[in-house]
């Protein structure tokens, strides 16, 4: 199975609710999609958004990236020499991040397609099913308590509560949402680098002492602040997991030599795709660490290679925070991967089990 082609599309979904982080708001997914064509006639799907805030990617450098420098390297090359096609894409430009991870979705696509198989089998095997949590953006407090109640009423069993804005109102946000789902709901926050490292030991010192019990922090402090990490992780008993601050498996292995965080959130769009993020589960397997899987404004296209990874490595990956398609107020595409509410299962369709993306605009 050879690739011939790789063309570009682009894929448009509004959102049931603007997003809301302490890093930006966004009302809809637009996101670049890869079609990786072959000598079979196979077809392999893949998704980058551009998620200029944290991973430095917009539109035109995915589409810049692909089209002028990965392209050109793959056309030609055979999936059945996945780990060689894996090294070319990660090896022929630095960084471009969410590119790098678009291409290889698609090339791992293609390559549980030749052999018949369901990705995550490729993988490793698993029990194809996971529970997602919820996003609750971070807004008015009375807006956040109704938003979590009603995604408890959907079912959502996890709330992943955006924090990292006035760090008072932060405080009250949480102790108000806990009270209203106590017993109904676990609570982990997201900062999404929005406190420096004092006032995330305040503010989860305090969350502490009035018994607001979470189950961990993600991010509190900016991305290169690592010692800030550290300083919060070595002050708080509400376990601090690394999201903006880990792309690679070697920030992953420096982070934990150094115990700057208790767990690492992995995302395909930060690691680059799959190969790397393999890496990054087995390092912390290795190191006895726990994984979130997590994604970015992504459709169900990224989310379902996420999806097999994470069935995959369920050892390792044991939180997950697949949201995406969720947040969506359609699903755009036509596969294996059903997206339900908080329940997410996989049929057995060869590699992602993609049949096509609805409203998908090729680009020229
Ligand atoms: C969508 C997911 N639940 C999430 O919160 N992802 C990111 C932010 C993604 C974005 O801004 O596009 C995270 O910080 O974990
Ligand atoms: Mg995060």
């Amino acid at each position: 199975m050879k690739i011939t082609d790789i063309r570009l599309g682009m894929v448009k979904v509004p959102l049931k609710t603007p997003f809301k982080t302490a890093l930006r708001t966004v009302n809809e997914i637009e996101d670049v999609i890869v079609m990786i064509e072959t000598d079979t006639g196979h077809i392999g799907y893949g998704e980058a958004p551009a998620t200029a805030v944290i991973t430095g990617d917009i539109h035109g450098s995915i589409i810049e990236a692909i089209r002028t420098v990965i392209k050109p390297k793959l056309i030609g090359l055979d999936i059945s020499d996945l780990n060689h096609v894996t090294r070319t894409i990660q090896n022929c430009i630095m960084k471009n991040y969410s590119a790098k991870a678009a291409v290889e979705i698609a090339v791992y696509d293609l390559f549980a397609q030749l052999y018949k198989a369901p990705l995550y089998k490729m993988l490793g095997g698993g029990v194809p099913k996971l529970t997602t949590d919820l996003t609750i953006s971070v807004d008015y407090i009375d807006k956040m308590v109704a938003d979590s109640l009603d995604a408890v009423d959907r079912g959502f069993e996890t709330l992943k509560v955006k924090v990292g804005k006035d760090i008072g109102v932060d405080i009250e946000r949480v102790k108000a949402i806990y009270a209203a789902v106590e017993g109904r709901a676990l609570i982990r926050l997201d900062a999404n680098q929005g406190w420096t490292a004092k006032e995330a030991v305040y503010a989860l010192h305090k969350l502490e002492d009035a018994g607001v019990r979470l189950e961990l922090v993600e991010q509190p402090v900016k991305a290169l602040d690592i010692d800030g990490l550290k300083y919060v992780t070595d002050r708080v008993h509400t376990p601090v997991m690394a999201d903006e601050t880990t792309f690679s498996p070697r920030e992953v292995i420096d982070l934990i030599k150094m115990r700057a965080a208790d767990i690492i959130n992995i995302k395909l769009m930060k690691t680059g795709g799959i190969s790397n993020a393999i890496k990054i589960a087995d390092i912390c397997s290795f190191y006895d660490m726990q994984c979130m899987i997590g994604c970015m404004l992504e459709t169900s296209v990224s989310v379902s290679a996420a999806v097999h990874l994470a069935v995959a490595k369920s050892d390792v990956i044991t939180k997950v925070d697949l949201d995406g398609p969720s947040l969506c107020a359609f699903d755009p595409v036509v596969g294996s991967v059903n997206f339900d509410g908080a329940d997410i299962s996989i049929n057995d369709a060869p590699g992602l089990g993609i049949q096509s993306i609805k409203g998908l605009v090729m680009l020229p």
